[in-house]
């Protein structure tokens, strides 16, 4: 449809001779949005007074929404893939309404637009009159302004497109723009941006609440995977904590979800629930208008532990230093395809099926296996055995109703897989077992690597964890080392994208050496690219074991215990060593089994 008909030109003529808006002939968010500027006294003819932000505040500005921009910045692109050659610019706000970043096809460039909409330029109704950002942040609903249904004439050469990014409580977090000189209406780049601003909410929900239970609903089950999913978060208390704007439109006739009960919105409380939810299952549920719709958990620590609430749990003595059933150790598995994989986990554990987790080195095998033992409920303990620890007939009294951790499957010797073999025989049922190996069970039998009869019996549920620079969840994991390796550090966009360029080969054990020498390195409070000057090439030369000392003293004068600094030192090494606790164990001249409690 074509927008400049003759009705709007009428109109514009009507507000700029008279200085009054005639509401019939336009669309009503025009109208509205045209009203609050002549009630405000703005000149259709006029020009924007307001300057545009000098650089040095933008880049405070950037700084406060950094979040926004992280998860904003790959969608963007994305976008700006789908539409690029179609003349168009995208651009980022903030919630005042001020543009943080743009991205400009190279046919735009030229426009007067690009030129306008320009980071650090506010496009709030009071400064811009009539536009798309302004109407959006104004009724909380995606804007279209095209041409002359702009209020400010200067503006009227452009049709501009705005999609609100919500987060988590109903507020806004940011805009998303996309600018065009088209005169058509742009109703599949509208669609686009749409689909786009509820990624970016649905990431920043995911990111606030990792810690939190996050379960998607939708009234039929094939879009629990799609965008158009609703997502609910809750607290400790089983309370709404955040919803996303999908969520809250499902649930539309229920006023101020946030602090609601999990059973004031549904007729079933969730304790009945979580025996299955927290297995991964999807479940049908009624809300408190019977309205039915289907529901699953996103496998975070917090589904797992709602798994472990609906089994038994004991107090757990260990002579290890291996996990207790009873805690939690904290893990991120924001990756959609790591967490899809581990979707049935918690089922398999409690089913006492054989795990095998499959991935490159450092990816997280050890990880995911406390994790799993911590969650599963058991009352035995867990016991770790490594290529060379020798497998005797005692491991089975000392493993009993517990979890027996069987690392690096794909290194042990033929000796020990008969060994291994016998005492699989002879455990019986209520004995967890998780492998971890580098490599499939077909490819270690076809290199003769394994007995085949110990793959079988070890390939029960296999979850393939995939290497770092495959995964989506680097800023978590990031986020994650960094306030265990010093809390308060944080790292820039800049920093993040740096990151991203590297292959990681030593995934995860890489990336928190990385960060440490790069935390030990800085005396500032947020890293950037210039912080991995060698990322992509050589390794870093390693810390001096006299800078170590430094920090250390350091951290002492600062209040620290001898305890806590006896870990740091522990962990230094560990990280010095690649991830390596043996070699690191051997220097520090300490038992692998007290490396290991100060890991934990
Ligand atoms: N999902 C995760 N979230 C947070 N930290 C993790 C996660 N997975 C692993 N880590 C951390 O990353 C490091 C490497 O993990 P881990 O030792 O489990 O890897 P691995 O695959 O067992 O390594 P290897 O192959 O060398 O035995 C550890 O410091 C661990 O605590």
């Amino acid at each position: 449809m074509v927008v400049q008909t003759q009705e709007l030109s009428r109109a514009r003529q009507y507000l700029e001779r008279r200085g009054r808006v005639s509401s019939s002939s336009l669309p009503p968010d025009i109208a509205d949005s045209w009203q609050r500027c002549v009630d405000l006294g703005l000149d259709p003819l006029g020009k924007v007074r307001m300057p545009n932000l000098d650089s040095g505040s933008l880049r405070d500005a950037c700084d406060a929404h950094e979040q926004l921009i992280r998860y904003a910045r790959p969608e963007i692109e994305l976008l700006y893939d789908q539409i690029a050659g179609s003349n168009f610019m995208i651009a980022l706000g903030s919630p005042d309404g001020l543009i943080l970043q743009t991205l400009v096809d190279q046919q735009f460039a030229d426009n007067a637009a690009a030129h306008t909409v320009v980071p650090g330029s506010t496009w709030t109704e009071s400064v811009r009159g009539t536009n798309a950002l302004g109407i959006a942040l104004k009724t909380g609903r995606p804007a279209h302004v095209y041409g002359q249904e702009h209020y400010l004439r200067a503006n009227a050469g452009v049709s501009c497109i705005c999609a609100p990014i919500f987060d988590g409580h109903g507020a806004i977090a940011g805009l998303l723009d996309a600018s065009t000189t088209a005169a058509h209406r742009q109703e599949h780049t509208a669609a686009l941006l749409q689909m786009s601003a509820g990624n970016i909410e649905n990431c920043l929900i995911r990111s606030r609440y990792e810690d939190q239970l996050v379960l998607l609903f939708h009234p039929r089950p094939e879009y629990l995977d799609t965008l158009s999913v609703g997502v609910l978060v809750l607290d400790g208390d089983h309370r709404i904590a955040a919803f996303n704007r999908r969520g809250g439109i499902f649930l539309a006739g229920l006023s101020d979800l946030i602090g609601k009960p999990f059973s004031a919105v549904f007729e079933e409380g969730l304790e009945s629930l979580a025996g299955r939810l927290g297995r991964g299952e999807t479940i049908r549920v009624r809300d408190r208008f019977g309205s039915a719709a289907s529901m699953r958990c996103l496998p975070n620590r917090a589904s797992f532990a709602l798994s472990a609430l609906s089994a038994p749990s004991a107090e757990i003595s260990l002579d290890g230093g291996g996990p207790s059933a009873g805690t939690q150790p904290a893990l991120v598995l924001e990756d959609p395809t790591l967490a899809e994989r581990a979707t049935g986990l918690p089922q398999a554990a409690h089913s006492g099926m054989p795990i095998c987790l499959e991935g490159e080195t450092g990816t997280g095998k050890t990880a995911l296996a406390t994790f799993i033992h911590a969650s599963s409920g058991r009352e035995g303990p867990w016991v770790s055995l490594q290529p060379g620890d020798g497998i005797g007939p005692e491991i089975e009294s000392q493993v009993r109703g517990g979890t027996l951790y069987l690392d690096a499957v794909n290194d042990l010797s033929m000796a020990d897989q008969e060994a291994l073999l016998r005492l699989l025989e002879r455990l019986d049922g209520d004995t967890l077992i998780i492998s971890a190996s580098t490599a499939s069970a077909q490819h270690l039998i076809d290199q003769g690597r394994i007995r085949p009869a110990l793959a079988y019996r070890l390939a029960g549920f296999v979850v393939v964890i995939p290497p770092l620079r495959d995964r989506d969840d680097l800023i978590e994991l990031t986020d994650h080392f960094l306030a265990e390796i010093r809390p308060g550090l944080t790292i820039d966009s800049a920093g993040i994208e740096r990151l991203r360029a590297h292959d990681w080969p030593g995934n995860l054990h890489e990336l928190r050496t990385r960060l440490t020498r790069a935390a030990v390195k800085t005396s500032g409070f947020r890293l950037t690219a210039a912080d991995f000057p060698d990322i992509g090439g050589t390794p870093d030369a390693p810390v001096s074991a006299d800078r170590i000392a430094e920090v250390l003293l350091k951290l002492t004068d600062n209040g620290l215990k001898w305890r806590d600094v006896h870990g740091q030192t522990i962990r230094l090494m560990v990280d010095q060593c690649e991830g390596n606790v043996a070699e690191a164990a051997r220097r520090l001249g300490l038992s692998r089994t007290t490396v290991y409690k100060y890991l934990q």
